[in-house]
């Protein structure tokens, strides 16, 4: 791990950054909700763990994460050669919690177009979840396209364990099921890297603005 000191009132405080993690972007241990999020929609996101459904279980989650490693790609096949990815650096088996997408929590009116960080968190409210600025090693996660024949990672729900008798949603990473035959079943080994799907979505966008 990495360390970054900062002085707050003339006072000294460390706090624990992952190996890899770039100067200038800021590691959050939790979400940082933006000031222009309504206060109803923020409200939909924070609610009381007895509201949650039975099939969810409220989890506990601090950065940063072990079972994690942000690595340069220094392969010229790759297409995110020169950038970084996320690698397991434990072997993770199908359906596994890997660690929270956290970032800049914002609604539609507070959205950076030209963001390549930006996951939704609330499709009808139009809330997303900007890792741009700030984040954590989730926003390392590159998508599968020419690098493996397909994900082995995606993007689900999960309800973090905030204290107080309250949880807050937010999105999470997760390894893919075994599948029916399966042909997943070995999970991500220790050392392969963790590859969700973007969306087509995501591409259209950016080949339109580049052509
Ligand atoms: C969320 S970031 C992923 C982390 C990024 N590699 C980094 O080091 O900050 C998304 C950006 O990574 C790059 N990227 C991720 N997956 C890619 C892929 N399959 N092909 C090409 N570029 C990819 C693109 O530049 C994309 O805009």
């Amino acid at each position: 791990m990495g360390q970054s000191d900062r002085t707050r009132s003339g006072s000294k405080s460390t706090s624990v950054t992952p190996n890899n993690w770039p100067p200038g972007v800021v590691y959050l241990h939790q979400p940082c909700y933006s000031k222009r999020l309504q206060t109803d929609a923020a409200a939909t996101l924070t609610f009381s763990k007895s509201d949650l459904p039975s099939t969810e279980e409220p989890r506990k989650c601090k950065g940063p994460f072990a079972n994690v490693k942000i690595t340069p790609i220094f392969v010229p096949s790759h297409p995110a050669n020169g950038q970084s990815g996320l690698f397991a650096a434990q072997h993770l088996p199908p359906d596994t919690f890997i660690l929270p997408y956290i970032g800049y929590v914002h609604g539609p009116n507070d959205l950076d177009e030209n963001s390549d960080y930006d996951l939704s968190l609330d499709r009808e409210l139009g809330i997303g979840v900007d890792a741009s600025k700030m984040g954590n090693e989730a926003r390392f996660i590159n998508d599968y396209r020419g690098v493996s024949a397909a994900p082995n990672a995606e993007f689900r729900h999960v309800f973090v364990d905030v204290g107080k008798g309250r949880v807050e949603k937010r999105m999470g990473v997760f390894v893919l099921s075994a599948g029916k035959s399966g042909k997943r079943a070995k999970g991500i080994e220790k050392g392969r890297e963790i590859l969700v799907s973007y969306g087509k979505g995501f591409w259209t966008e950016r080949m339109g603005a580049d052509g």
